[in-house]
């Protein structure tokens, strides 16, 4: 199936991570009517991004939130790109993890960050996740209902090579749960997603939580859905919301076809 509906909350965080799923639930039930295909959360969506917390809000694969979300997609019957939320492994390590459930509430998707969000921009913002996290090794491209989609968190999304595999390995549509800041957001936010969804004639959806003057770390927010031809499709602004819109991943075969960028690369020249 080509055609989907995809809807991006753009949600408030609260520290009260089950208030978060609450919120969930009633955001999920609002959309029903507009019958969405793919639900989509921002990075962190049920922790407050900050370093110390991480570990604090951590649970394992399959603990109380894992077991919520895959209710909450078998529920309202859709796929559930679920944002990111820490995740505790056996060794007591904590990553920044995206889970996705597809319609009968099975995990079909599972991302760890792979590039951890380590910067420190002079008067501006610094932030280091590898203070509590542990950075993922793997390249994330799952099958869906609607074809290979490809998988990445936030700070990943910067680096080239990793959207390029996700495409070669079959990737049409790249769902980035993410959270920029008030320093690289307006510089880069929508520059990098442009860029991205140019150079591999993909679409890329970025959803992040909303705007907090109050927390710790501010989020940009700009939730955005761009088309393989770099058209910016609807960018939301910093406030809480959702937007849903429908889209063709054929599209992308179609503009792969008119603009053959990625059967005339010349691999051999790069390396
Ligand atoms: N949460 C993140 O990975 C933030 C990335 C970011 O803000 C950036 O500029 O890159």
């Amino acid at each position: 199936m080509n055609g989907m509906k995809i809807a991006q909350i753009q949600s408030h965080v609260y520290s009260d991570k089950m208030k978060n799923l609450e919120q969930l639930d009633r955001q999920m039930e609002e959309l029903a009517w507009r019958k969405p295909d793919l639900v989509m959360l921002g990075e962190m969506f049920c922790c407050p991004y900050e370093t110390k917390l991480f570990p604090v809000y951590a649970e394992p694969e399959g603990g109380p939130v894992w077991r919520e979300l895959s209710r909450l997609a078998k529920g309202y019957g859709v796929c559930l790109a679920a944002g990111s939320v820490p995740e505790r492994d056996g060794e007591g390590r904590v990553y920044n993890t995206a889970y996705v459930f597809d319609r009968a509430g099975r995990q079909i998707g599972k991302h760890r960050k792979v590039h951890m969000f380590d910067i420190q921009v002079e008067g501006g913002q610094h932030f280091k996740e590898s203070e509590t996290l542990t950075p993922g090794d793997k390249c994330t491209v799952f099958d869906t209902e609607f074809g290979k989609v490809g998988l990445c968190i936030c700070f990943d999304f910067r680096f080239p090579e990793l959207a390029r595999k996700m495409v070669l390995d079959g990737a049409r549509l790249i769902l980035v749960p993410a959270a920029f800041n008030m320093t690289t957001g307006l510089a880069h936010w929508e520059l990098m997603f442009r860029s991205r969804a140019v150079d591999n004639q993909c679409f890329v959806a970025g959803t992040s939580c909303a705007r907090d003057r109050e927390a710790g770390y501010v989020a940009w927010g700009h939730t955005l859905l761009v088309s393989p031809w770099g058209d910016v499709i609807e960018e939301m602004d910093e406030r809480e919301g959702v937007m849903v819109h429908d889209i063709d991943l054929s599209y992308a075969d179609k503009v792969r076809a008119e603009l053959p960028l990625l059967s005339a690369r010349r691999e051999e020249v790069y390396r």
